[in-house]
């Protein structure tokens, strides 16, 4: 079993901004979604983990082994799909990956040849291997982004904000592929799509603006707002009448009419419906609990 623990982990910027304010997380085998807004601190915290940069304060203990002292542990351990992957030299994909190979340390000819032929036939790009990896569909480049991360077998990978941009069904697509990669290692999904997190991970947790605001398994947490969701077709130009009467979570344009999700428990005023609430209510429930104690 690989474990991650991080201790109080804070990132401050040169420039003054703290991306993390006292991280603590563990975390297990299996898929682990982390799940914030654009700014929130994933990416900050991705790149900590993977030891890109060093955090202001705290600790991350890998396996045992303290990563800030010894990033060379997690780097040998480690695949990491980054949210850019920066331009791609124009040469086929089946040689980028050897190349990509040979930085990792997979030295020996046969293997290498070996593992980039497997790779390429598991996140099925074999058939396209010999194109450049700079003429592929978004869809294909997060694919080849995951053949990469997954050189030289890592039992901690970290995948950041990998659906962004790609149309549903490439999202689907490799969304199935990171499902496969197993239970045996450590994955950690960071997203801002709720529903990328709901169907694959089983452990979870919110950031936001440096902060893990919550944790835990997506239906257990889901399951402590049940009955206090509420749902209303209101017109339009209600919303701030509405924000201002009831504690509202979320609003939506449902068949091209506004639809409010109201947090209470019991009916707020005639015309609400109860709903069973999802991943995506919950969310937003923490979000405006976080910031109404702000
Ligand atoms: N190298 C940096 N120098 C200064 N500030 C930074 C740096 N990287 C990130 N930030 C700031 O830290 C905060 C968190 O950014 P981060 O990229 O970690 O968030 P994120 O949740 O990954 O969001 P996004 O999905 O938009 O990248 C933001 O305010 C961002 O502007």
């Amino acid at each position: 079993m690989n474990t991650l623990t991080i201790e109080n982990l804070t990132k401050t910027y040169p420039n003054g901004v703290k991306a993390l304010n006292g991280i603590n997380l563990k975390i297990t085998n299996g898929m682990f979604g982390l799940l914030g807004a654009n700014g929130a601190g994933k990416s900050s915290l991705m790149r900590t983990i993977a030891s890109l940069q060093e955090p202001s304060e705290g600790s991350i203990i890998f396996n045992e082994v303290d990563i800030i002292a010894k990033p060379q542990y997690v780097r040998e351990n480690l695949g990491y799909l980054p949210q850019e992957f920066g331009v791609y030299p124009k040469i086929s994909a089946e040689k980028l990956l050897n190349h990509l190979a040979v930085l990792k340390g997979i030295l020996n000819k046969k293997d290498r040849k070996e593992q980039v032929c497997a790779l390429l036939q598991q996140v099925n790009l074999y058939q396209h291997r010999k194109k450049s990896v700079y003429t592929f569909s978004g869809g294909m480049r997060q694919r080849f982004g995951i053949a990469q991360a997954l050189l030289a077998n890592p039992q901690i990978i970290i995948v950041d904000e990998p659906t962004a941009g790609l149309d549903p069904e490439e999202s689907n697509r490799f969304l199935n592929l990171l499902s496969e990669i197993g239970e045996n290692v450590i994955v950690i999904l960071s997203t801002h799509i709720v529903e990328d997190v709901r169907n694959l991970c089983p452990k979870m947790a919110i950031l936001s603006e440096g902060e893990i605001i919550s944790q835990g398994n997506p239906k257990n947490l889901v399951a402590n707002i049940e009955g206090k969701i509420w749902t209303k077709i209101i017109p339009k130009g209600d919303i701030d009448l509405f924000k201002k009467a009831f504690n509202v979570i979320s609003t939506k344009l449902v068949s091209g009419e506004t639809q409010i999700r109201v947090l209470s428990d019991h009916k707020p005023e005639s015309g609400f419906d109860m709903i069973n609430p999802n991943l995506e209510d919950f969310y937003f429930t923490t979000l405006f609990n976080h910031n109404s104690k702000a």
